[in-house]
């Protein structure tokens, strides 16, 4: 299925529900889950440290240094199945990445709370092409700045294999999150392919 673009003013946000076939979708998530480097990091949260409600890990190009949320990360090397992806996600979206941040959302009790990608090093309009796997999730879109314009807020429901493309000025104008749910779910994996740039580069 081909990207298609969704309606959000000053934003540029585009969703193939079907990018990889749900069989590939399903091999994916059981090879990347039992062989990556998840760790569990801390973050600093209104001056106290707590633990990250979820997975991560970081892979790419060796200088593809990153900051985020005050932790520094240096990647871990790229596996077969990862460049495999990216070669994929280039040729969907036209644009090149150099590294991938992964999330493991364990159960509906993990998410990721309200940001936008707006890190330095990701300059000042960002492609991000996002990849989900395993249990359906909603992905929440708002506007970052108050007074709120209609639309309020867009939700969309993430189904495994799906491709989610952020670019132009979507940093600049949205929040996004993936809010907890009640409802009992299985786990979901997210990778989001990013093109950093290391300090003086
Ligand atoms: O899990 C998702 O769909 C979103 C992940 C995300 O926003 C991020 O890694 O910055
Ligand atoms: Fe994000």
């Amino acid at each position: 299925m081909p990207l298609t673009l969704l309606p959000l003013p000053q934003a540029e946000v585009l969703l193939d529900p079907a990018f990889l076939p749900p069989a590939a979708a399903a091999a994916l998530l059981a090879e990347l889950t039992a062989t990556i480097p998840w760790r569990q990091e801390p973050i600093r949260l209104f001056g106290k440290e707590v633990l990250q409600p979820r997975l991560t890990a970081w892979h790419g190009d060796p200088d593809a240094r990153y900051a985020y949320s005050g932790l520094a990360l240096t990647p871990q090397p790229w596996t077969p199945a990862l460049l495999h992806l990216r070669a994929q996600v280039q040729a969907a979206t036209g644009s090149r990445f150099n590294s991938v941040l992964l999330n493991l959302y364990r159960s509906g009790q993990d998410s990721m709370g309200w940001h936008a990608d707006n890190e330095p090093e990701l300059g000042p309009a960002p492609v991000i092409a996002s990849v989900s796997l395993g249990a359906p999730r909603r992905f929440r879109l708002r506007p970052r700045h108050p007074p709120p314009v209609p639309p309020a807020a867009v939700t969309l429901e993430l189904a495994s294999g799906s491709l989610l493309v952020m670019r132009g000025p979507t940093q600049q104008h949205w929040l996004h999150a993936v809010p907890k749910t009640a409802v009992p779910t299985g786990p979901r994996l997210n990778l989001t392919f990013r093109l950093v740039s290391g300090r003086g580069q």
